[in-house]
């Protein structure tokens, strides 16, 4: 008997050990052998004469920009009149755009901006660069090393509430766009510049009316292109090179509004439990009880991969195994919040707001949660995972907004825009890695699903960790040398786009 288990003990063991030293195998043999999604840089074709520079003319437009406060509030309040003086000063300092007898300039929902510039190939399907005129509010003044809307040059850098977010992108397309047409150019296929007024809160005025108005004209448009993610140094670990990031999707969003009703009255003779303790303990449930992990189902996991062979060995050897190591990276992006963002269904208190008096107990507790949404999960399964958390009848759960992620625009070598897009990119940036990754954040584009099945967000300046925290936040800033590059990225991808998109690149067979 004794020998018989020693037998079927030892059998075990060298079963897990052929086990282990396959899997070891495995994982050596995909480390070393991993594909490469990245492509080498386009020849390089640029002359001086072929260059935006960041000259002060151009410099002194960007910061008259960042000086109109354009500021969205919630949705439906912003500051109109801010919103009338940028599109006059639009209009006088692109003079050649809008004379230009190929532009057609629409007023759309009173305040956004829809730019037509005419292609002279009527056969090719239009595309459209995006961005929006409005920005966040400006908290925490006393910290702006500059004032938030001065557009003040300090130190190589110009400093002020729109600057990455996104009043670049539309001075720099519209810079693009003037440069080009003050040399007589003129686009092969149509051009869309679409100016939302209120991004900010939604872009339900702005947006929302453009999308209707494309529409209407029955346009089908062949790519859009909006602000997004940007060029990232040290943003991934693993990866010295500048990654740039094209946001190939996004984030779906749920904002809950929580409402609890009990009786008031006076605190001397409080009951056990009040408003405001049992609307905090449902919040304190949503806190403690995160939506699931969900990294490598998705996007993110690819993301990884599109840059693993470029990755120091540790990162190399977990990006081009995901098949094996995918737990042990969810894990590790759970601990980070710019991390986690990607990994899951994310979960914000955002507002809470109850009691009137020292000495009165609140009949009432309000909560606002803003939930964003993994590409992999909707609507529906955030509010069951909730609902079933929160477990508790006397919350009272209703939804204030919400949006379902976004549809995966195509990407890769199969793609001729994702392509095209990212040799544009290597034209501005011939050392940074091209990834997709999705948006944690939301944009107008999702608006424009409808238009378009090829949506990309992208913002050609760098980003390294410690400016994350400028977005909405203090200190927005952007430098004169990205300022520049983000002119140039335009300019390229307008040239591009007039390049047949099949036959050049990878031969693919393309419709229009
Ligand atoms: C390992 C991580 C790599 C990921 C790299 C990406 C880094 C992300 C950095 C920047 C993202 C830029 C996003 C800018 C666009 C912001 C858009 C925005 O503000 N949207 C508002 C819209 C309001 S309506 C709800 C939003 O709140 O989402
Ligand atoms: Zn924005
Ligand atoms: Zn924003």
């Amino acid at each position: 008997m004794a020998r018989g288990i020693r037998y079927f003990l030892s059998v075990t063991l060298k079963l897990l050990a052929v086990m282990l030293a396959s899997v070891l195998m495995i994982v050596v043999t995909r480390t070393a052998t991993f594909p490469s999604y990245q492509t080498s840089p386009p020849a390089c074709e640029e002359s001086d004469d072929d260059f935006i520079p960041a000259d002060k003319e151009r410099l002194a437009r960007f910061t008259s920009a960042i000086q109109l406060q354009t500021v969205s509030y919630e949705r439906g309040v912003g500051t109109p009149q801010e919103l009338v003086k940028f599109s006059q000063f639009i209009q006088e300092s692109f003079p050649t755009i809008h004379g230009s007898p190929m532009v057609r300039r629409d007023v759309v929902g009173n305040y956004s901006l829809l730019y037509r510039v005419e292609g002279s190939d009527a056969s090719l399907q239009p595309y459209m660069l995006a961005s929006h005129l409005d920005v966040v509010p400006v908290a925490e003044e006393a910290k702006w090393v500059a004032p938030p809307f001065s557009g003040e040059l300090k130190d190589g850098y110009i400093y002020g509430r729109g600057t990455i977010d996104a009043k670049h992108s539309l001075m720099g397309s519209l810079e693009a766009l003037q440069f080009l047409l003050s040399r007589g150019h003129q686009p092969k296929r149509t051009l869309y510049l679409a100016f939302g007024h209120d991004e900010e809160t939604q872009g339900h005025f702005g947006a929302k009316v453009i999308s209707e108005v494309l529409t209407q004209r029955g346009e089908k448009i062949k790519f859009i292109l909006d602000e997004g993610t940007p060029v990232g140094d040290g943003l991934l670990p693993g990866v010295s090179k500048p990654v740039a990031f094209i946001g190939v999707a996004e984030k779906g969003f749920m904002t809950l509004h929580l409402e609890v009703n009990e009786e008031g009255g006076h605190a001397s003779m409080p009951k056990p439990e009040s408003a405001i303790g049992i609307l905090s303990k449902a919040i304190s449930k949503l806190e403690n009880n995160p939506h699931p992990n969900m990294f490598g189902t998705g996007v993110e996991a690819r993301m990884l991969e599109y840059v693993a062979t470029e990755m120091t060995l540790p990162y190399r050897m977990l990006s081009s195994n995901l098949w094996l190591f995918s737990p042990l990276v969810a894990w590790v992006y759970s601990k980070k919040p710019q991390t986690n963002a990607m990994a899951r269904t994310t979960t914000a208190l955002t507002r809470f707001n109850a009691g009137v008096k020292d000495n009165v107990i609140s009949p009432e507790a309000v909560a606002v949660i803003d939930h964003r949404i993994h590409p992999m999960s909707s609507v529906e399964e955030v509010m069951e995972f909730d609902l079933k958390v929160i477990n508790d009848p006397r919350v009272n759960v209703k939804v204030k907004n919400s949006r379902p992620p976004a549809p995966i625009s195509p990407y890769g070598k199969d793609s001729p825009t994702y392509m095209m897009l990212q040799e544009t990119i290597q034209q501005i940036y011939p050392d940074a890695l091209v990834t997709p990754t999705f948006m944690v954040a939301t944009t107008d584009t999702g608006h424009y699903w409808n238009l378009s099945n090829a949506i990309y967000r992208f913002s050609p300046y760098v980003m390294t960790p410690s400016d994350l925290a400028r977005l909405h936040g203090v200190n927005e800033r952007i430098s004169v040398k990205d300022y520049e590059r983000v002119m140039n990225f335009y300019y390229h991808l307008i040239v591009n786009m007039d390049k047949p998109l099949e036959t050049k690149r990878h031969g693919h067979e393309d419709e229009l």
